[in-house]
């Protein structure tokens, strides 16, 4: 096993100066799906976080309660109800990332969008875990071996991976954890004070920065639009890299926040995005 501590090198790895001649399709295109009536907030939340770190078009799929919302505070990202399910399918076919479960909820309802998202996905889109539909995955593991994707990321917090794994937390060691991941035949992001990423090959890499000033409801939703957005805009210098510059740089600028605030809210974490990467793009 290769365990790697991850640095600022990571991000200038990734964040490439933008081509001259290219438009909003060279960046991706990004399909979140979650959102209802009681947590519109993290789908929000998660979509923010998209656009703000560069996805070309952003898409969320939420309940129409939060249609306002979305097209009042985040014009730039796209509406469907998701229970327009041919609207649905569409975007599944068409998506490079694809995010399920922020704020979802674990309704009959919520469960059948998390079935139709892992049959009707495209064969080429990443399929990013999170939330609500980390709960469905340990209720119906083989929804992810019958998924039509094979590159699949779960974003589990610790008590969610114990839902998963049935591993309690004092027994999530990092050999007990990567067996569990091995099997699922995912890529794991296991959040946490520290948070530490199990990649397919075996190799392991992570965050040791971020801090408790990271705690506030939302800080999850809004990792999972930043890793979507890097997956969907940055082909090189390969996925496994890509994901870790989106794990890193979620943690870097509450970090660096933090020496002025007490708590760095999810929103502000977005907000700062597009000035961080600039200072690091190379
Ligand atoms: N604004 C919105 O709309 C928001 C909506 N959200 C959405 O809500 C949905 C439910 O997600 P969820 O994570 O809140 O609930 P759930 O899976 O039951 O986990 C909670 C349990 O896990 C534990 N726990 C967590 N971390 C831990 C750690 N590091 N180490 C140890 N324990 C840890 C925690 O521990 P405890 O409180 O007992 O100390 C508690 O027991 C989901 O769809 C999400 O996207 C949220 O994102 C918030 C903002
Ligand atoms: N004390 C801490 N130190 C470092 N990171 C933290 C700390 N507390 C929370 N985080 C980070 O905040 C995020 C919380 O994710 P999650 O529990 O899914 O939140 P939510 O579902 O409310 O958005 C994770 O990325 C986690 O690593
Ligand atoms: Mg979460």
């Amino acid at each position: 096993m290769i365990l790697m501590i991850l640095t600022t090198q990571c991000l200038t790895n990734v964040i490439k100066k933008r081509p001259t001649n290219s438009h909003k399709g060279t960046f991706g295109r990004v399909l979140l799906i979650g959102g209802s009536l009681q947590y519109g907030g993290a789908i929000l939340l998660a979509t923010k976080a998209a656009v703000r770190a560069g996805a070309g078009l952003v898409t969320c799929a939420t309940d129409l309660i939060n249609r306002t919302a979305l097209n009042t505070t985040l014009p730039e990202a796209m509406f469907i109800n998701y229970l327009d399910f041919s609207a649905l399918k569409q975007q599944l076919s068409q998506a490079d990332v694809v995010v399920i479960g922020p704020g979802l909820g674990l309704s009959a309802e919520a469960f059948n969008i998390f079935k139709i998202t892992c049959q009707q996905i495209n064969s080429q889109a990443t399929l990013v875990i999170d939330g609500s539909a980390l709960t469905f995955v340990a209720q119906a593991p083989s929804c992810l071996q019958t998924c039509a994707t094979q590159k699949i990321i779960l974003t589990p917090h610790l008590k969610e991976w114990e839902r998963i794994t049935n591993l309690s937390l004092n027994q999530q060691s990092i050999i007990n954890n990567q067996k569990a991941q091995q099997k699922l035949s995912a890529t794991v992001v296991l959040k946490g004070a520290t948070t530490t990423i199990y990649y397919l090959d075996g190799h392991t890499a992570t965050i040791n920065i971020g801090g408790p000033y990271m705690a506030t409801g939302g800080t999850g939703d809004t990792l999972t639009g930043i890793i979507a957005a890097f997956l969907a805009q940055f082909k090189e210098p390969n996925p496994k890299e890509v994901l870790a510059a989106a794990v890193f740089l979620h943690s870097y600028i509450p970090q660096q926040l933090s020496q002025h605030n007490y708590v760095v809210l999810p929103s502000e974490i977005s907000n700062h995005l597009p000035n961080i990467m600039q200072k690091f793009s190379s």
